[in-house]
């Protein structure tokens, strides 16, 4: 089983000790974004994944495809360019204080002055079951739409199941006109398999009418001849906070147990969720239990620093035979 991810590899300065930016003096380094966060997990459990993508022609570049590495994605894909390589800060959220995160220099990073013509999508889907592509790159610039929409479709033809994160931030949004992405998804989306995404994706960017749940998730899907539709909500009462997750297909909604969630970093949540839905989905388990691993893998990842979710399978099977409530191994 292999998948292949496409989307931007950044590299994450991560603010130490709950600090904000301005009281500290140094930062963590690791490198990051959707399609590494994804691919990071689905190599930690146990499958061959790849990333597709460009980074910049010096060490900067060297030192983000090292860590591809490290965390088991191959790299044979990945393209040395021009530009830059595009990177956050983050400063963590404490009690009511919301976690930050600052963008800097994304516009001209390598991967988003590459349009499709610097890529061969043909042979790099060859022996692919599943692409994964992060809704991210509708945002940035005219090359990283093009390079989406053309593997999109080439996996499409080649028959390799295409996944698409809706990933929409409102921040990377704020030059593009609602008509303008909308047009966008809309066309990504007659390409994709398994979306993932939330209901404000399909009211707010789509603008379908807000209608019962289930019944939004079947139109959409009916819409786009979406096979699986899956996504999470997040609920909260005055003390604790909960994760949710669900899987829409054939017109049955499947909903996960709300688990409460003591977050230490939020950042890679939907990455890990979607990690382990498409593991769900590759193993052929019941919808209820794949959305129960799914879950897991993102508490356990919100409840750990930095975004990639490092657990394998026996950590998740461990964590849930226990409900979480294991305080320490040796
Ligand atoms: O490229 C970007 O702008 C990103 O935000 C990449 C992020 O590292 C992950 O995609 C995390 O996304 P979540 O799992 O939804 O928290």
């Amino acid at each position: 089983m292999k998948i292949l991810a496409f989307g931007e590899v950044m590299l994450r300065y991560t603010v130490p000790e709950h600090m904000l930016l301005e009281q500290s003096d140094t930062v963590l380094m690791s490198t990051v974004g959707t399609g590494v966060n994804l691919l990071g997990s689905l190599s930690h459990l146990g499958y061959e994944t790849g990333m597709i993508t460009q980074v910049p022609d010096n060490s900067l570049g060297k030192k983000a495809v090292a860590d591809l590495r490290k965390l088991g994605i191959d790299d044979s894909l990945v393209g040395y360019t021009n530009g830059y390589l595009g990177s956050f800060f983050v400063e963590l959220g404490h009690g009511s204080r919301p976690q930050r995160v600052t963008y800097q220099d994304r516009l001209s990073s390598s991967f988003c002055i590459t349009g499709p013509d610097e890529y061969d999508f043909n042979s790099a889907l060859e022996g692919v079951d599943y692409v994964h592509i992060c809704g991210i790159a509708l945002s940035l610039t005219k090359e990283t739409r093009s390079a989406a929409l053309e593997l999109a479709k080439v996996a499409h033809k080649k028959g390799v199941k295409v996944c698409f994160d809706f990933n929409y931030r409102m921040g990377l949004n704020e030059n593009n006109s609602h008509q303008m992405m909308k047009e966008l998804y809309q066309e990504m989306l007659e390409y994709v398999d398994i979306a993932f995404g939330s209901k404000r994706d399909l009211t707010d960017l789509l603008d379908y009418a807000e209608i019962k749940e289930s019944d939004l998730y079947a139109k959409f899907s009916a819409d786009y001849d979406i096979e699986y539709f899956a996504g999470s909500n997040r609920k909260s009462d005055e003390h604790k906070r909960y994760f949710q997750g669900f899987i829409a297909h054939n017109g049955q909604l499947y909903k996960s147990k709300l688990r409460e969630v003591k977050v230490l970093d939020r950042i890679g949540s939907g990455d890990a969720f979607a990690s382990g839905v498409i593991t769900g989905l590759i193993e052929n388990w019941k919808y209820e239990d794949t959305l129960r691993f799914a879950v897991a893998n993102s508490v356990l990842t919100q409840e750990s620093l930095n975004d990639t979710p490092l657990f394998d399978k026996e950590d998740i099977f461990d964590y849930l035979a226990c409900d979480g409530k294991n305080e320490l191994i040796r």
